[in-house]
């Protein structure tokens, strides 16, 4: 089983992609853990490209390219394998992230995206699971843990209620797949809605 946790920049994903993997190994299964942008070496490498230096180094589209670059080998590296030997795989981003950070917030780009998506990835998570946050409250928490890491955070509350409207639009394109999760709330009952949804 394949399941992916999405969300704004600090809505509680990895919190929860460690919580949810914890409660599937209590209950016996072999649980691989991973993230994106990342994930696998080659990926992990892709990563530092997409998240250090100047901000402008990439056009839009060729961060598209290396988002789906680093997802290729996320998928064969680390994913694919571990569905073949029965694991369940729970990942902190897959492709509904770069649906929404490079489609949702650019229109014009989604076709893009999409293509793409379909060329180089051709499959989504069996399940996924969009943990809602107000941005107000995920900025602070982002802030909170004083993160210099991504440039991405750098982008104002604006930015990130667009990318909020563009995670709930997943629900409705995706509805066989797609949950969302109210994620104002502490982490253990967070997690205990993620598993119901699920
Ligand atoms: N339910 C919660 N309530 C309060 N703080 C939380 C909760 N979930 C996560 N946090 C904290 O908020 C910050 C961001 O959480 P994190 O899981 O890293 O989010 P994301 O992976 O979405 O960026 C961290 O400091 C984390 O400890
Ligand atoms: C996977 C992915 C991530 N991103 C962005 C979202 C994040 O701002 C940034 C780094 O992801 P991540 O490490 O998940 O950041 P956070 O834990 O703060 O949510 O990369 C994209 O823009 N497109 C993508 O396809």
């Amino acid at each position: 089983m394949f399941i992916s946790l999405e969300g704004i920049d600090g809505s509680g994903k990895s919190t929860q992609a460690r919580l949810l993997a914890e409660r599937l190994r209590d209950r016996g299964h072999e649980v691989v853990l991973t993230r994106e942008p990342g994930g696998s070496d080659g990926a992990e490498a892709i990563r530092r490209l997409l998240v250090e230096g100047d901000p402008d180094r990439w056009s839009a589209e060729t961060e598209i390219l290396l988002f789906n670059a680093a997802r290729r080998d996320h998928l064969e590296r680390t994913i694919r394998p571990a569905l073949e030997r029965g694991a369940w795989v729970v990942t902190d981003r897959f492709a509904d992230s770069t649906r929404v950070y490079q489609g949702a917030t650019r229109g014009e780009l989604r076709g893009l995206v999409d293509r793409l998506h379909e060329l180089v990835i051709g499959r989504e998570p069996d399940r996924t699971i969009v943990i809602d946050m107000d941005p107000a409250a995920a900025l602070k928490r982002g802030l909170a843990r004083g993160s210099g890491e991504d440039r991405f955070e750098e982008f104002g509350l604006g930015f990130q209620e667009k990318l909020r409207a563009g995670f709930l639009a997943l629900a409705r394109d995706f509805p066989e797949r797609v949950r969302v999760v109210d994620g104002m709330a502490d982490a253990e009952i967070v997690a205990a809605r993620v598993a119901e949804a699920l």
